[in-house]
């Protein structure tokens, strides 16, 4: 349920006729009409469920409303209950089993690889569970995601299919023995989420649900790590810090996230560097199969770790390898708004020098901002810094206890620079960080992290190959 793959169908139209570099994916018509008989069997097919399992029935209430919806109560039982429907791992399997048993079609329109698929839903329900009590933070969370799930054609019945399918998961998994009461509190859960990814899609209608975007930049600027520029063909609003994901069509509903490392250019271009993370994975697509003229395909725009509540402090920048893109949007946006006295320091790590691959952009950012301040780190080789990791060289550099701290990179950095920071006098609620899975939270646990919700993003990118 959580990032954009995972929710039971993606139908849309659009996505069945995409392309695959040559081997054309065009599906029939006989899948299509499946399809609209789907749709139009909604109503019957959650009757035609109570029918033949009446005692699973699927309670016929409306989706809790965000008022009405009492979470800690669906909460309690969840938790005191969570035996019979753990490991998560089992219940997801059961559930896309389920799922595809009874809509065979369904599957095609998933990744082959359903990995990343089931990690991110695993996460997904423990977010809910966890925030169950705090229904305005799960509203945010699925607003956003349904907004974004428009991309994959996500239609209201898809909600129910996936409800249904639960259902049996549940079934399967504890061998019937889960209580009827629990059972309806996770679905009412569900449908809440549901119904927070409803609004939000309704709240997008204006905009389109993906962009078209054509490459017209391909630069390998280290042999597994590609700059990319890509022209869309409707205008694409977003804010410096915030990310996109990307569907390449030599993999198709497959997705990844990737921050703009501009501000919003006047030509309307995007720009996304990439490491390759191994082979057979979006990122070594964008790296090494994608070439200018390419079409790829872009999802709204994500993210809040952008400087627009920044309390107009001075600001830190730590970035290691490609989550230099996030550091270079942010700072050319301090650039554009700063105001006079503001000061900015970019730690950035790197394995080896090669690995500064952006080093001209950075070098017009420091000619061009005098209120800038760069330390490189690099941690192997020749040249390596003496500071040795990034989160130490911030320790040795001064003191950043009265700056807003933005940090992005790979997790492990990322943990070890946000624990450091926290542990010279900064502030929770002052360091932005990329969301890191499993990272144990600072103290106050009132950071903000990208995106609001279960651990997804660039993290995710590891696991996508
Ligand atoms: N492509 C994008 O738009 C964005 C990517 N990211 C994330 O940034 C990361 C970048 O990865 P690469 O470029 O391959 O980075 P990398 O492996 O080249 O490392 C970059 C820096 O991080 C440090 N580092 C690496 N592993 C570490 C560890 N275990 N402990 C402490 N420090 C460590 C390195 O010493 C180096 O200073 C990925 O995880 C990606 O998901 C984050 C934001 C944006």
């Amino acid at each position: 349920m959580t990032a954009a793959d995972e929710i039971p169908g993606r139908c849309g139209r659009e996505e069945s006729t995409i392309m695959d570099n040559g081997n054309s994916r065009t599906r029939d018509s006989r899948k299509g009409d499946e399809y609209h008989a789907l749709l139009a069997r909604r109503d019957a097919m959650r009757l035609r469920d109570q029918m033949l399992a009446p005692s699973r029935a699927v309670e016929k209430t409306k989706s809790p409303t965000y008022d009405a919806y009492d979470g800690a109560a669906d909460q309690e039982l969840i938790v005191q209950n969570l035996a019979a429907v753990t490991p998560f791992s089992e219940l997801i399997a059961h559930l896309y089993d389920a799922m595809f048993e009874r809509h065979p079609y369904l599957r095609q329109l998933f990744p082959e690889s359903m990995e990343f698929q089931k990690a991110h839903l695993e996460r997904a329900f423990w977010f809910l569970i966890e925030h169950l009590h705090k229904p305005e933070e799960i509203t945010t969370f699925c607003t956003q995601l349904g907004r974004d799930h428009r991309k994959l054609g996500v239609q209201p019945v898809h909600f129910q299919v996936f409800e249904v399918a639960l259902s049996e998961a549940m079934y399967r998994m504890s061998g019937g023995r889960v209580d009827q009461e629990v059972e309806q509190a996770w679905l009412r859960m569900v449908r809440f989420a549901a119904a927070g990814m409803v609004a939000g899609s309704k709240r997008a209608l204006a905009e389109p649900p993906a962009w078209h975007g054509t490459v017209t930049s391909h630069q390998l600027r280290r042999p597994d790590l590609a700059v990319i520029r890509v022209r869309t063909a409707e205008p694409y609003p977003y804010q410096p810090g915030q990310y996109a994901t990307i569907e390449s069509p030599l993999l198709p509903h497959t997705w990844r996230p990737y921050t703009f490392a501009t501000v919003p250019a006047p030509d309307g271009e995007l720009e996304f560097h990439i490491r390759r993370t191994g082979p057979g994975g979006v990122s070594d697509a964008m790296t090494l199969h994608t070439r200018v003229g390419d079409t790829l395909r872009l999802g709204p725009p994500q993210g809040t770790a952008t400087l627009d509540d920044d309390q107009g402090r001075d600001v830190l920048i730590v970035a290691g390898g490609t989550g230099w893109a996030t550091g270079r949007a942010l700072l050319e946006d301090l650039s554009q708004r700063r105001a006079p006295g503001r000061r900015a320091h970019l730690f950035l790590g790197a394995r080896t020098s090669e690995d500064l691959y952006d080093a001209q952009a950075l070098s017009r950012l420091e000619n061009r901002c005098p209120w800038l301040r760069v330390v490189p780190v690099i941690s192997d080789g020749p040249g390596a810094s003496p500071d040795g990791s990034v989160a130490e060289a911030i320790a040795r550099h001064g003191d950043f206890s009265q700056h807003i701290a933005y940090v992005s990179g790979p997790p492990a950095m990322v943990t070890a620079a946000v624990w450091r920071l926290a542990g010279l006098g900064l502030p929770a609620d002052r360091i932005r960080h990329d969301p890191v899975a499993g990272m144990v939270p600072l103290p106050s646990h009132a950071q903000r992290t990208r995106p609001t919700g279960p651990a997804v993003g660039h993290m995710a990118e590891g696991a996508q190959v």
